[in-house]
């Protein structure tokens, strides 16, 4: 097989995208069947759970294993297309690529690090070194430049991997978990540098990750896919106001379940009826967000308008509050405070109602007009 012989840049990039794909890659009984579109200067997260196909979609993207079916077009170009008999190599695939590990080679300087992808592009020693170098200024690395791998922080380390990633000036990069080996304090100022770094480049940039955090501040669209599909996407506000699936719901942190509308009242498929603020009628998603939930050690009386019993599951800190799982005709989350948790002696095993007020939940239409994978 053999790149595809019209050449870089040779037909305009349809739509306004720089990446127009639809991976189809088998794995043994695995299928990953992901369309994916990016446009220029846009950020795309792709997320998942494990096993989801996260990796395999970006090893297919750089070229690392070969699509089974779909294609992948890259600033016009035709990288990959099985039924025509495309595939370019990664060397030669415009993309950039920082590893969750960074990968630096660990004998070469920060510098030549970075001028590797650009001498491997046909610069000369020298030009390949000054753009390196003016790379590294950018990452503030100016310092660094001589420095071998092993005598940069892992913040710094991060950086040279951006900035080696970048210095290709790649149509396409590729972020793996760039911030999952950081410690806390150096992913905030990391994130941050990414942030800014990510708003100057022109390209497509695709970030994988399971930090929701990193996708909601450095990502404009999400993508999340469950099992090789897509299961939802959407710009962040969409996808938090209305998660589809429980993984989503989970990463968002709200609870959700799904059910039949019929006025003010929601039967979850399991039986159970939650009485909600809005009307609706049909197939619905109901959410509500683990602060709304309410926990009392006797049945509460008064307002909320759906009370159960509940048996706590488990207890975690979740930032200032804490997180407590129960379980009982439903599975939910209830973010309490530490003062009311002493107050009410929490412990797993204990069994306590539960409260959620009908104006405290969100209803939304089981078929909206989201791009969400048609059940087989
Ligand atoms: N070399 C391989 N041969 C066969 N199956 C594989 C291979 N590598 C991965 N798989 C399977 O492909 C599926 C997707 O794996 P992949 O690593 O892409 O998921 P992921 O979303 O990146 O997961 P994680 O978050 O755990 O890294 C899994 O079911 C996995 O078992």
């Amino acid at each position: 097989m053999t790149a595809d012989p019209s050449g870089p840049g040779a037909a305009p990039p349809p739509g306004g995208t720089v990446l127009d794909a639809h991976l189809v890659v088998d794995r043994g009984t695995f299928r990953l069947d992901l369309p994916l579109t990016i446009r220029p200067g846009e950020v795309v997260a792709l997320l998942g759970p494990n096993g989801a196909g996260k990796t395999t979609a970006l090893r297919a993207l750089a070229g690392l294993i070969p699509l089974t079916g779909g294609h992948l077009s890259l600033a016009g170009r035709h990288l990959d297309d099985p039924g025509r008999r495309i595939w370019t190599p990664t060397e030669q695939r415009a993309i950039g690529v920082v590893f969750q590990d960074y990968l630096l080679f660990p004998h070469l300087t920060a510098l030549d690090n970075v001028a590797f992808g650009p001498r491997r592009q046909g610069l000369s020693r020298h030009r390949a070194r000054q753009r390196a170098a003016t790379w590294l200024a950018r990452v503030g690395l100016a310092e660094h430049t001589h420095c071998k791998p092993r005598h940069l922080s892992g913040g710094q380390a991060q950086r040279v991997a951006l900035a080696r990633a970048l210095a290709v000036e790649p149509a396409l990069l590729l972020l793996d978990e760039p911030l999952a080996a950081l410690d806390a304090r150096t992913r905030l100022d990391t994130r941050a540098q990414l942030q800014h770094h990510l708003a100057g480049h022109s390209g497509a940039t695709l970030l994988v990750t399971h930090d929701p955090i990193d996708a909601v501040v450095l990502a404009d669209r999400l993508v999340i896919i469950e099992d090789g599909h897509v299961v939802q996407e959407g710009d962040v506000a969409t996808v938090t106001a209305q998660p589809r699936t429980d993984y989503v719901a989970r990463l968002v942190g709200l609870n959700l379940y799904r059910g039949h509308a019929d006025g003010h009242h929601v039967r979850l498929t399991d039986g159970f009826q939650l009485v909600t603020g809005d009307r609706h009628v049909g197939g619905v998603f109901v959410a509500f967000a683990p602060s709304a939930v309410a926990l009392h050690p006797r049945r509460p009386d008064g307002s909320p308008r759906n009370t159960w019993p509940a048996t706590i599951t488990g207890i975690q800190r979740h930032g200032d509050n804490l997180r407590v799982q129960l379980d009982g005709p439903i599975t939910v989350a209830a973010d309490i405070t530490p003062a009311a948790a002493a107050h009410l002696k929490l412990t797993p095993g204990q069994t306590l109602w539960a409260a959620v007020k009908a104006a405290e939940t969100r209803v939304y239409p089981a078929a909206a007009p989201l791009n969400v994978r048609a059940e087989p």
